[in-house]
């Protein structure tokens, strides 16, 4: 059984079958697949989604993760075994209001802006801080985001983040979930070893 009080870990970036057989007993909680967006190398067609879906460990909650996604979008991905929407870009009022999965609510910092949510309350469950550019290894200053208002929702922390950056980045920001994709990369593709090495640092921090 796992211990509910110990961050999650969200390994992000899934695109292929043999990645997600990476996650077996990885202890990992959350993973990721970028459906709908073709500037991401890490982008996934929805029939490959299907596929690397049945391989995924039955325990981790499983994330899509789309940027500005359209309500036809949405219906493609209610259609999947996904269990939680994650929105870069807009969220439109109408993907809003049609969801029946629970939203995570992403937010791309440059500068120190503090995003200030309020939108679809109801539908969200969490709010995820990530660098400028989405899954491109870049953090942010976590200090500039110490007064971000989480709202009692989850925070989940993504950008540039890595085995030897985590515990910082927890420190600073005291994140429910860490989100890693190219943290746990080697020449484009997930590292069993590298996924180790992120799952141990944060659960012995506890
Ligand atoms: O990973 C992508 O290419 C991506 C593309 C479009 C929207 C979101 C994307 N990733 C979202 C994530 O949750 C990543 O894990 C997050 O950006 C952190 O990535 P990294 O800095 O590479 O660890």
């Amino acid at each position: 059984m796992k211990d509910e009080s110990l961050v999650k870990v969200k390994i992000c970036g899934l695109t292929s079958t043999k990645e997600a057989s990476l996650l077996y007993k990885s202890g990992a909680d959350y993973t990721g697949l970028v459906l709908f967006y073709e500037k991401s190398r890490r982008n996934n067609t929805v029939a490959n989604a299907w596929q690397i879906l049945r391989y995924v460990p039955r325990e981790i909650q499983r994330v899509a993760v789309t940027v500005s996604p359209t309500l036809e979008q949405l219906k493609l991905i209610e259609q999947m075994d996904f269990h939680i929407l994650q929105v870069h870009g807009e969220l439109r009022e109408e993907v809003a209001k049609a969801a029946g999965l629970p939203i995570w609510r992403a937010y791309n910092i440059s500068g120190g802006e503090i995003p200030a949510p309020g939108a679809y309350d109801e539908k969200i469950t969490g709010y995820v801080l990530d660098g400028a550019v989405p899954g491109a290894g870049r953090s942010f200053d976590w200090s500039a985001l110490a007064d971000f208002d989480r709202r009692g929702k989850k925070l989940i922390l993504a950008g540039g983040l890595k085995a030897d950056n985590v515990c910082q980045a927890i420190e600073a920001l005291h994140p429910d979930v860490v989100d890693v994709s190219s943290g746990v990369e080697t020449d484009g593709g997930k590292d069993a070893a590298k996924i180790k090495e992120f799952v141990r640092k944060v659960k012995q921090y506890g």
